[in-house]
């Protein structure tokens, strides 16, 4: 296990008084008044999947996503180095640029890690009082760019929009590579931690993984996608009372997860058992990594090895099964896809071994669980605080009946804007993954501060979503920030009456199409924001298109045929740390409507 090392010997610091006085959103803007150098014109290739910044600043998420892929594919190809030639020295981005070796400009250190505890850090301070407060405090007091103790390891945190972006669509370069805290790696494997800090291992898995989140592949798990929808939403419909909204979000979740990402044949109860275990294994990624009796790393370790048993039971018991659909072409799952491009990628057979093929679907399920339960269990909270939402939905899916019938093909699913801008902002608003980390290769500086080389990045995309995006808060200065009180971000009803707007997605989308070149690079530059919940550029989600899919089906659903009550009034709904979760008590409750006769198409 890797230990911290305090990495900040013998660099000049500078006062960090200079945070009070930080300017904010002036243009060009820099929390730190200086102009912000522009990714240069001939900025050279970063890395192995040959896109240079403004390449990678210029394609879009979906495009992104089947470059390269999945960190859980158990590859056992050979896998180069992260940077064996000089670093780059000319490289730079908005608020962020490499330094020549040794030259540190007498720069400052980024601050804010007072914490000496081994182990936990600052780690309980942060899940009791939740991300967004946390962070704010040490943005208010330190700027843009501070320090926090994550566990036994120190993260310099970013939480400028701009410079948090343009870090992301670096990808895998000679400048980062990706990072996690070991527990994460202990519960998914050592395969795991090479695909995702091994750049030649990730492009690998992510190639393997790619086929399975096609839009062919995805419009083969669409009638499943609409039968568990259906299913679930019959359920909550019959059931007539309040809904606890935590559970079953997780739920409907799991079903797409055994039956689209690893297409599990089990009974009911061992599913449920697999879920538990599930659930120990994911509180335990984000768990100090403490070994004793009853701590939560433990009981991951613990759930982890069981969970290897009987993936490996699951995955030989369905091999006939598995084996017949090959030989019909039918790929049922993302499993299978990975199963089939290996065969075809590999000249021996490419069978894995049953280890791999457990880790390997212990991960597909692990990258789309929890993350997509969480993002529908938001969905389903912060809806019904909307009954204008909610109506527009209804209209919408009116019109689409109207146009399309009442099938929901992809092209139908991609003719609802609406529909869609509103899974966007509940998740720019509540993300069911609020950071994205990483590791620096080089020295670099990041708005005005010095990050050593073999720094651990913390690039907060919760923070930069809600607070620093400039296009979203163009007024946002120090003062404004210094009236921020102390339980921002807590995500209950009157944050969200002030913060949740679909429409302004809408906007992005009429803007982008005013634009009409918006593949130049001035009006790359000049995007509205753009979400950051899936991360952006070479290692964004490869889930990404799937939960939209699955999202966009349950909101059509749901708005053709259900109603759907808040029962917890004004209480808080969400809570934002590492990841977003409602509130233990957040209740619905679900109805049947009428459907109203399909509008005539214009
Ligand atoms: C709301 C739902 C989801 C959210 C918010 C989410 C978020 C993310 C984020 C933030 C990353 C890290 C990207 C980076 O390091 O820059 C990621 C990676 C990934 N996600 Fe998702 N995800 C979601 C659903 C899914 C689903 C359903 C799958 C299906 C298996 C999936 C598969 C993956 C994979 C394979 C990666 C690794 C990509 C790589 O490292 O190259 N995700 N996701």
């Amino acid at each position: 296990m890797l230990v911290h090392q305090h990495r900040h010997v013998g660099v000049s610091h500078r006062s960090c008084s200079q945070a009070a006085s930080i300017p904010l959103h002036t243009a060009p803007r820099n929390f730190h008044g200086v102009a912000r150098p522009q990714v240069a014109a001939n900025a050279p290739c970063l890395g192995k999947n040959s896109s240079s910044l403004r390449a990678a600043a210029q394609e879009s998420e979906a495009a992104a996503a089947p470059q390269s892929a999945c960190p859980f594919a158990g590859t056992a190809l050979n896998p180069s180095a992260a940077a064996t030639s000089a670093p780059p020295t000319d490289l730079s981005g908005p608020g962020w640029k490499v330094l020549p070796n040794g030259n540190v400009d007498n720069l400052p250190l980024a601050q804010g890690n007072f914490s000496w505890l081994p182990i936990i850090g600052e780690y309980g301070e942060l899940e009791s009082r939740g991300g967004g407060a946390f962070m704010l405090e040490r943005f208010k007091k330190f700027g843009p760019v501070f320090t926090f103790k994550l566990g036994s390891y120190e993260m310099t945190t970013v939480v400028d929009y701009e410079a948090v972006r343009s870090l992301l669509q670096l990808g895998d370069s000679k400048v980062m590579t990706g990072w996690n805290p070991p527990a994460l790696y202990a519960m998914l494997g050592e395969g795991t931690k090479r695909n995702l800090e091994d750049p030649a291992a990730r492009a690998i898995s992510r190639k393997l993984m790619a086929p399975g989140f096609s839009k062919e592949a995805l419009r083969g798990y669409l009638r499943k996608i609409e039968a568990i929808c259906v299913k679930q939403l019959e359920a909550w419909a019959a059931a007539g009372k309040a809904v606890d909204l935590r559970a079953e979000g997780k739920a409907l979740s799991f079903e797409f997860s055994t039956q689209l990402l690893v297409d599990f044949d089990v009974p009911d109860e061992e599913k449920a058992a697999i879920k538990t275990k599930l659930d120990l294994l994911f509180q335990g990624m984000f768990a100090p990594p403490i070994q004793l009796p009853g701590t939560r790393f433990s009981k991951g370790l613990a759930a982890k090895a069981e969970l290897q048993q009987d993936i490996m039971r699951i995955i030989k018991a369905g091999q006939a099964r598995r084996q017949q659909q090959q030989q019909d072409g039918e790929q049922s799952s993302v499993f299978q896809y990975i199963l089939e491009a290996r065969r075809q990628t590999l000249s021996t057979d490419g069978t894995l071994s049953e280890q791999q093929m457990a880790d390997a679907g212990i991960g597909l399920i692990i990258a789309g669980n929890d993350t997509s339960g969480l993002g529908i269990s938001a969905l389903l909270a912060i809806l019904p605080l909307f009954p204008g939402v909610m109506e527009k939905l209804r209209k919408e899916q009116q019109e689409v009946i109207a146009k399309y019938g009442p099938d929901l093909s992809i092209n139908v699913l991609d003719a609802m804007p609406y529909a869609d801008a509103v899974v966007r902002e509940v998740l720019r608003v509540a993300p069911p993954s609020a950071q994205v980390t990483r590791q620096t290769l080089v020295d670099m500086e990041v708005l005005g501060k010095f990050v050593p080389k073999g720094s651990r990045l913390l690039l907060s995309t919760l923070m930069g979503q809600v607070l620093t995006d400039p296009k979203l808060n163009p007024s946002l200065g120090s003062e404004q920030l210094q009236t921020l009180d102390r339980t921002w971000y807590t995500i209950d009803t009157k944050t969200l009456k002030q913060d949740f707007k679909p429409e302004r997605w809408l906007v992005q989308q009429q803007q982008q199409q005013q634009d009409g070149s918006s593949s130049s690079s001035s009006s790359s530059s000049n995007r509205p924001s753009q979400l950051l919940t899936f991360s952006v550029g070479p290692h964004v989600c490869l889930g990404l298109t799937l939960f939209m899919h699955e999202a966009k089906v349950l909101l059509a659903l749901l708005a053709r045929g259900y109603s759907l009550d808040a029962l917890n009034g004004e209480d808080v709904l969400l809570s934002a740390t590492v990841v977003t979760q409602l509130k233990s008590n957040t209740q619905v409750r679900f109805g049947k409507v009428q459907q109203e006769a399909p509008v005539a198409a214009r």
